[in-house]
C-alpha cells in the first residue's frame, strides 16, 4: 500500500502505548503509519463513566474520525466497545490476548486476602465493586475514577490501601511490577473482551480491511465473541456487574472453547454464576446458551439491584 495510513488514537497513555503497539505491528507488515490525536467525551469529562451515556463514550469520537476520513484505522480497547456493531465500520483484526485478570495494586506488598477488614479498596466498576463484596472480606469499596497513574497514586499517596485495576493495562504500561496479586479469575472475572484490543476501519475500505486481518488471532476472537455474547444476551452495558472469560483450549478431539461468567446485584450479596463449553466455531452460540441460562436463573434483576 502506497499512502501513508493514519491511526486515530486517544491522548491517554494507554491509548496512545496501545496504539503505539498497533502502529509498530502493521509498520511490521511493511506499511507507513502516522498517529493522529482525537479527544473523546470520556477523556474531557470527568464525571462518573456510568452517568455519561454508559457505553461507548471513549469510542463513538474515533469512530466518527474514522467515517469523517480523519483517520484510516483506530484501536480500541475491547472490553469498552458496545456490543452492537456501528453502521460503517468493520473489525477486521483482534491481535492475541495477553493478561486477562485484574490485579490488585495494594500498599506494602499485600494480596487481597491479607487486607485487614475496613480496608480502603478503590474502583470505579460496578462488576469489581460487586465481586469484592461478594468476598466477604468486609473490605470498604471505595469509588474511584481516572487513568492508571491516577488511581495508583491514591495508594501511594496513602488515601485508598489498594485499587483493582486491568493487568494487560498495567503490563502496557510498563507498570506491571506494580502489582502486588494478579486475581485469580474464580475470585474476580474479568470485564468481557477484557485485555483484548479491537482494531476498527471503515467496512468501504477493502484494502485495509484485508491488510488489517493479518494481525487478527482466532482463538482470542472466537473467546471474546463469547463474552461479548452473554452481554448481549443478558442486555447489560460495559459497566453492568457481570464477569466473563472464555478460553480456548486443546481437548481430546481439537480445539474446545470455555467460558465462565458471573451477575451479581450491586451489593455482591447476590450472584448468578454459570459455565458452558462448546466448539470455537459456535462461540455465539455458546454465549447465547449460557447467557439465557442466567437470564432464566434470574440475572438481568440481579444486576438492576444496586450497590
Ligand atoms: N475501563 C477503562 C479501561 N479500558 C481498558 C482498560 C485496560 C486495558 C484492557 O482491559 O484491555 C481500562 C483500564 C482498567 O480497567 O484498569
Amino acid at each position: 500500500m502506497s499512502r501513508v495510513l493514519r491511526l486515530g488514537t486517544r491522548a491517554s497513555a494507554l491509548a496512545t502505548t496501545q496504539s503505539g503497539m498497533v502502529a509498530e505491528m502493521v509498520r511490521a507488515l511493511g506499511h507507513e503509519v502516522e498517529l493522529v490525536h482525537v479527544s473523546t467525551e470520556g477523556d474531557v469529562n470527568r464525571g462518573p463513566l456510568a452517568q455519561m451515556g454508559g457505553t461507548g463514550v471513549f469510542v463513538s469520537a474515533l469512530r466518527d474520525a474514522l467515517l469523517e476520513g480523519r483517520v484510516d484505522f483506530a484501536v480500541h480497547s475491547l472490553k469498552d466497545l458496545p456490543t452492537t456493531p456501528a453502521d460503517g465500520i468493520a473489525l477486521p483484526a483482534i491481535p492475541r490476548r495477553e493478561d486477562s485478570r485484574d490485579v490488585l495494586v495494594a500498599r506494602d506488598g499485600l494480596t487481597l486476602g491479607e487486607l485487614p477488614v475496613g480496608s480502603r479498596v478503590g474502583t470505579g466498576s460496578p462488576r469489581r465493586a460487586a465481586q469484592l463484596h461478594a468476598l466477604g472480606l468486609g473490605l470498604d469499596v471505595v469509588a474511584i475514577r481516572g487513568n492508571v497513574g491516577t488511581r495508583i497514586g491514591k495508594v501511594t499517596s496513602g488515601e485508598l490501601d489498594a485499587v483493582v485495576l486491568a493487568g494487560a493495562g498495567l503490563n502496557r504500561l510498563d507498570r506491571a511490577d506494580e502489582a502486588t496479586e494478579s486475581l485469580d479469575p474464580l475470585q474476580m472475572l474479568p470485564a468481557p473482551g477484557q485485555g483484548a484490543l479491537a482494531i476498527e476501519c471503515r467496512t468501504d475500505d477493502t484494502e485495509l480491511v484485508e491488510l488489517l486481518s493479518a494481525l487478527d488471532d482466532a482463538a482470542t476472537r472466537a473467546a471474546v465473541v463469547c463474552e461479548r455474547q452473554v452481554l448481549a444476551t443478558l442486555e447489560a452495558g460495559c459497566s453492568a456487574p457481570l464477569g466473563a472469560l472464555a478460553e480456548v483450549v486443546e481437548g481430546d478431539e481439537g480445539e474446545e472453547l470455555w467460558i465462565r461468567a458471573v451477575a451479581l446485584s450491586g451489593d455482591g450479596s447476590r450472584t448468578v454464576r454459570m459455565s458452558a463449553s462448546g466448539l470455537p466455531g459456535d462461540a455465539v452460540g455458546i454465549g447465547t446458551r449460557l447467557g439465557s441460562e442466567m437470564l432464566a436463573a434470574g440475572a438481568a434483576e440481579l444486576m438492576e439491584e444496586p450497590a
